[in-house]
């Protein structure tokens, strides 16, 4: 009971903040712009006291450069919108399912983040929406977030990644971040109905840069973040990896 108690008011309080959090973003800037997502970060970071979730993040200032990026995260669940805010730059939007948008308020406070809506079924849209995103990235100073797995993987591994995000960096020539999230499995598991407190950490890699890269380049570039985001996944996650070693390698943000 206490899992959709605790699940059923995440949905409750993101239906309500967003209510609220749009109001204040038409106050605020009238209108869809990623200015908006400094508003919806800060509403979003209560969450994590509501259910005593605490994140640990390494390498947080590797984000703070104020030059356009393509930013890749593993995805676990619903909860890695806490874990999303907690250290997004500024000037990020994210690339969302379509799906997302048709969930009321929460639909309507994306679409005033400037959130990019794709059709997974439908791929030569969401290609040439994210291809769109590739044109402006670099005028309009933007980075973009996109979970390459392109949905939430509940597995302790990560699953194989789309190559949409590495089209995006590569036509931009912009360099990928990759941020891996440790494990929620020790504290959220929903096949276990298992939703208690827990830490997350949080670990930003170094960039990898694209500058020179074509097309031909993308399997390779793919396959070097997958390898260090799956590396890095399984050491702060505790789990041993093929050669059994784990541990983080930065000091903690103060
Ligand atoms: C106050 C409360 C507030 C509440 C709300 C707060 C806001 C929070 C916002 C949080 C947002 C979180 C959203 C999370 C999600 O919705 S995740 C799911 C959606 N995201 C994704 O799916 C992104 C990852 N997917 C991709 O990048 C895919 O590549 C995609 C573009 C979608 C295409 O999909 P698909 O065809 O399945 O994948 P492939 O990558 O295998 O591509 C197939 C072939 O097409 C070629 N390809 C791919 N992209 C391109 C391109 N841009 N140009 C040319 N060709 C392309 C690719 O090479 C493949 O061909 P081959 O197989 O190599 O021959
Ligand atoms: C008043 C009208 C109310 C309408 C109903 C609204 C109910 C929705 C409530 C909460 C939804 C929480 C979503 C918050 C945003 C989190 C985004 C996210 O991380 O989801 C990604 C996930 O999906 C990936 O797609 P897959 O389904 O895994 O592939």
């Amino acid at each position: 009971a206490n899992f959709y108690f605790r699940i059923g008011s995440y949905c409750v309080l993101c239906v309500v903040f967003s209510a609220v959090a749009c109001v204040v973003c038409v106050l605020c800037h009238g209108g869809r712009t990623v200015r908006n997502m400094s508003i919806i970060k800060r509403f979003v970071r209560i969450f994590k006291y509501f259910y005593g979730i605490q994140f640990e993040t390494y390498g947080e200032e590797k984000l703070h450069d104020d030059k356009p990026c393509v930013i890749i995260s593993n995805h676990q669940s619903i909860l890695d919108m806490m874990g999303l805010m907690e250290v997004l730059p500024r000037n990020c939007i994210q690339i969302a399912k379509r799906e997302l948008f048709y969930m009321g308020p929460v639909g309507l406070i994306m679409y005033l983040g400037g959130v990019i809506f794709i059709n997974r079924k439908r791929t030569s849209a969401a290609m040439s929406a994210m291809e769109e995103v590739g044109n402006t990235l670099v005028q309009e100073n933007l980075k973009v977030w996109i979970y390459p797995e392109g949905t939430r993987n509940e597995s302790y591994d990560l699953l194989p990644f789309k190559k949409g995000a590495f089209y995006l960096a590569v036509q931009a020539q912009v360099p990928v971040i990759p941020v891996v999230y440790s494990s929620f499995s020790s504290f959220y598991h929903p096949e276990k109905k298992i939703f208690t407190s827990g830490k997350i950490k949080v670990e930003v890699l170094d960039p990898i840069k694209t500058e020179g890269l074509t097309v031909t380049d993308i399997p390779k570039l793919l396959e070097t973040c997958h390898s260090v985001m799956r590396e890095t996944f399984f050491r702060l996650s505790n789990k041993p990896n093929e050669n059994g070693t784990n541990g983080p390698t930065s000091q903690p943000m103060q």
